[in-house]
């Protein structure tokens, strides 16, 4: 499998000395294609920051990152990169981050109305992205009308509908109950099957690694190591044992 993600000695670091926080310190590692990798590591850790970079939502301080050919890190003007933001990732948050005031339908064709599209087609696609997470019954509804697993479905579909590249998902379960976690992992799966959708899931919750091909182990800003799910599981089960604590 080729890689679509590479980060270089990626840095991040928040305020000025004295009081500066390392959220990354020299982070390396690459994602292949089609692959449904997995971020973990206890609060504070570095998971959030690392996605954000990666989504071109803030610049990191020092390093590069490269993202399908492109290096991210070169792209100075913010216009440039909200196109990126626009074309070649999708974000989903664990606050879902609707907007009330518009249907369903309408948050979907959002990243497409940024891209100019005509509302014709815009309205085609987005049916077709609620279609593919199941909830086509539901585009004429507002989000308050809706639960929250189906308010999540709304939000993958908002962030499929453009056909990104890669999938950025932070705790996409966090507010769900078991059930909806359940259905939204089921979805992460086809996209990343079916359609060869990569994806890369911050999570604290252990039992999701399972549905991941690797795992990359966070802890204070640094990368610790990458396993797949049955090697990180070994790792959790030796450290239960030894009474230490990790996730
Ligand atoms: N905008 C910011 N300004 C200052 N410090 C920040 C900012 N964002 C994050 N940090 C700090 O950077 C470090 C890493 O934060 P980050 O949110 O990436 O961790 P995380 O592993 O995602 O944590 P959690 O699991 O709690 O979401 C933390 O010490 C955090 O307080």
């Amino acid at each position: 499998m080729s890689e679509i993600i590479r980060l270089e000695e990626v840095w991040k670091i928040y305020g000025k000395p004295p009081s500066e926080t390392i959220a990354l310190g020299g982070v390396s590692l690459t994602v292949r294609k089609g692959e449904f990798f997995a971020i973990v590591g206890p609060s504070g850790s570095g998971k959030t920051t690392m996605l954000h970079l990666i989504g071109g939502l803030d610049r990191p301080t020092r390093g590069k990152i490269y993202v399908d050919g492109t290096e991210l890190t070169a792209i100075r003007s913010d216009s440039e990169l909200s196109r990126y933001r626009n074309k070649t990732v999708g974000f989903v948050f664990q606050l879902f981050y609707l907007i009330p005031r518009l249907n369903v339908l309408e948050n979907v064709e959002l990243p497409l109305v940024k891209r100019g599209m005509p509302k014709a087609e815009r309205r085609r696609l987005a049916l077709e992205a609620l279609r593919t997470v199941g909830i086509e019954m539901l585009a004429y509804k507002y989000p308050t009308q809706l639960s929250g697993g189906e308010q999540q479905r709304v939000a993958i579909a908002r962030a499929i509908v453009g056909s990104p590249r890669v999938l950025l998902a932070d705790e996409p379960t966090g507010n769900l109950d078991a059930a909806n976690s359940q259905i939204v992992m089921d979805l992460f799966k086809r996209l990343n099957r079916e359609l060869g959708m990569t994806i890369i899931m911050v999570t604290h919750n252990l039992e999701l690694i399972w549905n991941c091909d690797r795992v990359a182990r966070m802890y204070s800003g640094k990368l610790l190591g990458i396993y797949t799910p049955e090697k990180y599981s070994e790792l959790i089960a030796s450290f239960v044992k030894k009474g230490q604590q990790e996730t």
